[in-house]
């Protein structure tokens, strides 16, 4: 149906609620899959506002009790520089919406370190957990079975935002980065990283997301983080009618 590769996947729903519940059954196919085929799954968790709705989904019936959660790991595509308890902490959104009410092993949820001294730290010493625990895909590399992520108005993904070196990051597993127009620092899992992954879904809702959308489906000149995506594996996006308003003839 697309033109553009990236958008093979793509699919519609109503609201913030039908993209939440579809999320929630890839992640319990998506699961079943990854431990039947090495025992266990190693998810990448995004921040933001948006998937706080698929936790708490996951968290309950009909979801929880369809996944084998002594067999997951948890991690993070991205964390604010704050502690853990801060409100803008994305540990601290899934530990409430999901995290405290699931039987995970608490060795098994790995948030980011932000008690360390710096970003670059955190971000470092990040990259070393990961690479002792994601499990390698078929051609040595260190894959996480399932990606989640959302995407600003600014076209970010993750903590991948416009004009930031981040973006071009090609040797570590995660980084640091200072994001100007947020005047804080974020460490990110890189393009690299993402890239790599089994499986990619995208949850993008609101009508704030229609601009980045186009003009990331109509493959102008890429200017917009969320258009390094080169996923090796599958990529799917999950838009509500909000966020997808106009897009139908950019799609056909
Ligand atoms: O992938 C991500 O995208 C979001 C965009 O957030 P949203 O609040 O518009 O859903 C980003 O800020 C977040 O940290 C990240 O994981």
């Amino acid at each position: 149906m697309s033109k553009n590769n990236l958008f093979d996947q793509t699919n519609i729903y109503p609201e913030l609620e039908s993209v939440s519940a579809a999320a929630a059954a890839r992640w319990v196919s998506l699961c079943k899959e990854a431990i039947s085929d090495h025992g266990s799954f190693h998810v990448a968790l995004s921040g933001g506002s948006t998937p706080k709705r698929l936790y708490q989904l996951l968290a309950a019936h009909p979801f929880s009790e369809q996944i084998d959660w002594a067999k997951v790991h948890i991690y993070f595509g991205d964390e604010r520089f704050v502690p853990h308890d801060h409100p803008d902490s994305n540990y601290r959104m899934a530990r409430e919406a999901m995290l405290d009410q699931l039987a995970i092993p608490e060795s098994q949820i790995h948030p980011v370190d932000t008690s360390l001294s710096s970003a670059a730290e955190a971000a470092e010493t990040y990259a070393q957990e990961l690479q002792q625990q994601l499990p390698l895909n078929h051609n040595g590399q260190h894959c996480f079975d399932l990606m989640l992520l959302g995407m600003g108005p600014d076209g970010h993904t993750a903590s991948l935002f416009p004009e930031t070196e981040i973006l071009h990051e090609q040797q570590t597993l995660c980084a640091a980065s200072y994001v100007e127009k947020m005047t804080s620092w974020r460490i990110s899992l890189t393009f690299k990283t993402i890239n790599t992954s089994h499986h990619i879904a995208l949850l993008v809702c609101g009508e704030n997301k229609v601009e980045a959308l186009r003009h990331a489906m109509r493959r102008n000149t890429p200017r917009l983080p969320i258009q390094r995506l080169v996923p090796q594996g599958s990529l799917e996006w999950l838009l509500d009618e909000a966020a997808a308003k106009g897009l139908a003839e950019v799609l056909a």
